[in-house]
């Protein structure tokens, strides 16, 4: 079985716990409560490359990364250091987070905000929705086509915006048939775990010009930012460096600040 197989197992099982305790119609009506949601596509849309950043306490591939103790206060370094847009990990078992994670950092921020989990049914979407995301994470790998087609769907329709994972040109295929209008490209091979920053060169031609471009994983700092740049890359999201590096906030403004430099816009 392979890693992401077993992530998603875990998962399953997390959501069956969930759905015993929470009845869709509840979660319908908890949605219908949430603030509208932000348009996340504007968002990253920017002049220079937008930087994401991410709530991430621990990962299949490092372990414990960070303690964060207040996903909101580290939130809110982002947002004043510059972030475009805040992804938050809400996969328990071996990310550490969870819904309330999400909803706190919700109320902290102003920028969209990205539920990153393992979403394979609509009722991860209706609590992502409740739960004040403004962005969800689909990854192709995980989902057969007529699934993702319809999970794009149903996200559309509730005012999500999806950020639909590819790590291969046939899933670039795959993310543009299903209507996509956000793609990023993970650097990380989900079986192997190993992080390949050549990946989005080689996928991101594939990715009509229309659609919102993002190199996730493997950003340490500025030089990757510009590497992805150079390569096409709208934006960026960025985990480990940050909730690993001393001074968070500091971190973002030195990406925010490579990526909107004057020369790095001008040779894009
Ligand atoms: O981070 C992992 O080890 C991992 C393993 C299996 C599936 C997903 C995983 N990470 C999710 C992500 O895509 C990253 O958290 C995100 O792109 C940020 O990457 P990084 O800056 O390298 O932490």
């Amino acid at each position: 079985m392979s890693v992401l197989d077993e992530i998603i197992e875990g998962v399953r099982a997390d959501l069956a716990e969930r759905q015993a305790r929470t009845s869709l119609d509840e979660l319908k009506e908890s949605a219908a409560k949430a603030p509208q949601t932000k348009d996340g596509v504007a968002a990253l849309k920017g002049d220079g490359v937008s930087v994401i950043c991410e709530v991430k306490r621990s990962s299949p591939s490092k372990g414990a990364l960070a303690a964060i103790a207040d996903p909101a206060a580290l939130a809110a370094d982002y947002e004043s250091g510059g972030a475009a847009a805040i992804s938050v990990l809400t996969e328990q078992r071996r990310f550490g987070g969870s819904l309330a994670d999400l909803a706190a950092v919700r109320a902290r921020v102003d920028v969209p905000v990205l539920r990153k989990d393992f979403i394979v049914t609509s009722y991860q979407l209706w609590e992502a929705r409740a739960f004040g995301a403004d962005l969800v994470l689909l990854i192709v790998a995980a989902l057969e086509q007529p699934a993702l087609v319809s999970l794009v769907e149903r996200a559309e329709s509730l005012g999500l915006t999806p950020l639909v994972e590819v790590h291969d040109e046939d899933e670039v295929t795959r993310a543009v048939d299903a209507g996509a209008r956000i793609i990023g490209v993970n650097a990380r091979n989900l079986k192997t775990l190993e992080v390949d920053r050549g990946t989005f060169a080689r996928v991101a031609p594939e990715i009509p010009d229309h659609i919102v471009k993002v190199a996730e994983s493997g950003v340490r700092g500025p030089h990757d930012l510009i590497a992805y740049a150079h390569d096409g890359a709208d934006a960026v999201l960025v985990g480990e460096s940050l909730v690993t590096g001393r001074d968070p906030r500091t971190a973002v403004a030195d990406l925010v600040a490579a990526g909107t430099h004057p020369a790095l816009r001008q040779g894009r």
